[in-house]
């Protein structure tokens, strides 16, 4: 499959910081070639840093979403399904208006629900999906080239278990699927049903049991291991008409190993080749 990389080295605002430093070391730990020895062809382009003197979390993170909804309308030109390394999972806001998505898949530790009438952190990531669903930041989110609020029976969650009280209660009183990763390819034939024709396929990489593989700072137990994403998400995209991945929130800081980067690549092959066969 022709392929474009874009890489959003930021983290709230930080570029190249924490989660920031993610897009780089999975690059760095052999993705491109990885992909190109499957038969990819690959090329890879970098936002770079995003003018906001002021560094201000929630309007550099809004910018680097224009700047990727942007990288994927010229992706979309050469005929490219555009794969985003990013730090910030708010970067699917970006991902979504650009690829004109109009149905979403979010694997996350997180329910990322929260607004900021629920949030008690004021983390701007933890509002990420509640954003692309229109509950919050809604001029911010509408000055994004392209994009549209997605519906939420056009949403799944995929083993969201760690969500706050607010979120839960959000959660409750809307139509947006969810269940675990085993369970995720039943639910994508209902997501399916729900009549989108344009599906994001958002994967924040904590969602894996942090005992097996931990991406970042947060740690919550269970989830699945890499065999069981890997599997779960080739089934998703196996079913749904995916034109577009983010892969999110690795801080290497928390890898002494440096294992996420293989998993990414073993993962990312796995979900293009599901995409290639029905192609
Ligand atoms: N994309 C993420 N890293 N989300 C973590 C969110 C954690 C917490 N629920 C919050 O709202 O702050």
């Amino acid at each position: 499959m022709k392929l474009t990389i874009i890489l959003a080295p930021y983290d709230s605002g930080y570029y190249h910081g924490g989660c920031g430093r993610g897009p780089d070391a999975i690059v760095a730990g052999g993705l491109v070639e990885e992909l190109t020895l499957h038969g990819h062809d690959v090329i890879v382009v970098d936002i770079g840093e995003i003018g906001n003197e002021q560094g201000r979390e929630i309007s550099t993170g809004f910018a680097v979403c224009s700047a990727i909804s942007e990288k994927i309308t010229a992706s979309r030109k050469d005929g490219r399904l555009p794969v985003v390394l990013c730090g910030n999972c708010l970067t699917a806001v970006g991902a979504v208006a650009g690829e004109s998505a109009d149905s979403i898949v979010w694997a996350d530790q997180h329910g990322d629900l929260n607004t900021p009438e629920t949030s008690t952190y004021g983390f701007l990531d933890g509002m990420a999906l509640a954003t692309v669903i229109g509950l919050c930041w809604r001029p911010m989110a509408n000055a994004v080239p392209g994009f549209k609020p997605l519906e939420a029976s056009r949403c799944m969650l995929v083993d969201a278990r760690d969500l706050d009280a607010g979120e839960r209660h959000t959660l409750e009183g809307l139509p947006i699927l969810h269940g675990t990763c085993a369970e995720a390819p039943g639910l994508a034939d209902r997501l399916a049903a729900a009549g989108g024709h344009r599906t994001h396929l958002h994967i924040d990489l904590d969602i894996h049991d942090p005992e097996v593989l931990q991406a970042n700072r947060y740690a919550w137990p269970g989830g699945p291991n890499p065999d069981e994403l890997r599997e779960s998400m080739r089934d998703v995209a196996a079913s749904l008409p995916v034109v577009g991945i983010t892969i999110s929130a690795y801080d290497p800081a928390f890898d002494a190993k440096g294992d996420v980067p293989p998993a990414v690549g073993r993962l990312l092959v796995d979900v293009l080749d599901a995409l290639r066969k029905k192609a």
